[in-house]
């Protein structure tokens, strides 16, 4: 068997692959402690590979299978032994931060549905996909940004009834939402529609329209729509963000911001997601640091 790396070069795989394919994820974990920050980069590093089995330039290799095998490669990372060199760096935040299996299960499930789904027929469905696919990275993360147990207990947390758990699921479920309605032109040029079909058919707007990439009054009046429920979930995930520990608030904060961004970026290009890519400009980016730290501040 060959000699893996040291547990030192294994982070240093994560971090170069978080900086290089994550810009906003990694501008948040600059933000955080060193033991924090180094821990997501694992995290981050195993869900990219487990997304590339199936939008990576392999993808088409991909067999149900080869996600079988992928899962037991996670399972002997739980159990303490790595198989890769990146491997180590989990197996080490996994030391340093126990958590449960089960989330990186459910994201691998999520990436099996993409194997063979290419439409929702409802929201539910999407949900559940969602859920897998990025819910799923706020269950992971959670042990690592921790939680401020006086703030749990204080009575106003009681009486709003707020739950970190269910709130760190609504930040990753926002977040694809986010995704999906910004990659909708190129998800359609795979052939694949994210958005609910009973949703499209409500707007009276039709597969043929979206594949053609018209903006209309339907498209902008759908988008409307699905910006709104984004928002929602963003909402409702912010709550959360209060009862986490104070050196993780910021740059959670500053990620948050960052991604809703990209919705306001939609609007303003009209709900043209066929011809424009929605992204935040470097210097917007920083902007928002100041106004993250200012409400990660709030008590
Ligand atoms: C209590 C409380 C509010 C806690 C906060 C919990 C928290 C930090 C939640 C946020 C969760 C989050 C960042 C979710 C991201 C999900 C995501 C980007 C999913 C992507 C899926 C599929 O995307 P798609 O294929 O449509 O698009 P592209 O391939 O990108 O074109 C994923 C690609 C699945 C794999 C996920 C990742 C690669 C990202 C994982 C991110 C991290 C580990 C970083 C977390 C960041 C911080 C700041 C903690
Ligand atoms: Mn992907």
């Amino acid at each position: 068997m060959r000699k893996l790396v040291p547990e030192s070069e294994a982070y240093e795989i994560c971090r170069q692959i978080t900086a290089k394919y994550a810009k906003t994820f990694y501008l948040a974990t600059l933000l955080m402690p060193e033991q924090k920050r180094r821990a997501i980069w694992a995290i981050y590093f195993w869900c990219r590979r487990t997304d590339e089995l199936v939008d990576g330039p392999q993808a088409r290799l991909t067999t149900p299978e080869t996600l079988d095998r992928w899962e037991q490669q996670l399972e002997s990372v739980f159990a303490g032994q790595p198989i890769e060199d990146a491997d180590v760096a989990l197996v080490d935040t996994l030391q340093r931060f126990p958590m449960d299996i089960q989330p990186f299960r459910d994201m691998i499930a999520g990436q099996r549905m993409d194997l063979y789904r290419s439409r929702y027929e409802t929201f539910e469905e999407l949900k559940l996909y969602c859920y897998r696919v990025a819910g799923t990275v706020g269950l992971m993360t959670s042990p690592v940004l921790g939680f401020d147990l006086d703030w749990s207990q204080t009575p106003w947390n009681s009486q709003f009834g707020t739950n970190p758990v269910e709130e760190a699921i609504a930040l990753g479920i926002a977040k694809q939402l986010t995704n999906i309605l910004r990659d909708v032109g190129e998800d359609a040029q795979r052939g694949r529609i994210y958005l609910p079909l009973d949703e499209l058919a409500l707007f009276n707007y039709t597969e043929e329209d979206l594949f053609k990439g018209v903006v209309d009054e339907r498209w902008q009046e759908l988008m409307r729509f699905q910006i709104q429920r984004a928002r929602k979930f963003y909402t409702y995930a912010e709550k959360g963000i209060g009862a986490l520990s104070r050196d993780a608030r910021w740059p959670v904060w500053a990620a948050t911001m960052l991604y809703q961004g990209i919705l306001d970026v939609i609007e303003h290009n009209n709900y043209d997601v066929f011809t424009q890519r929605a992204y935040v400009s470097k210097g917007r980016k920083l902007l928002y640091l100041p106004v993250a730290w200012l409400r990660a501040q709030a008590l």
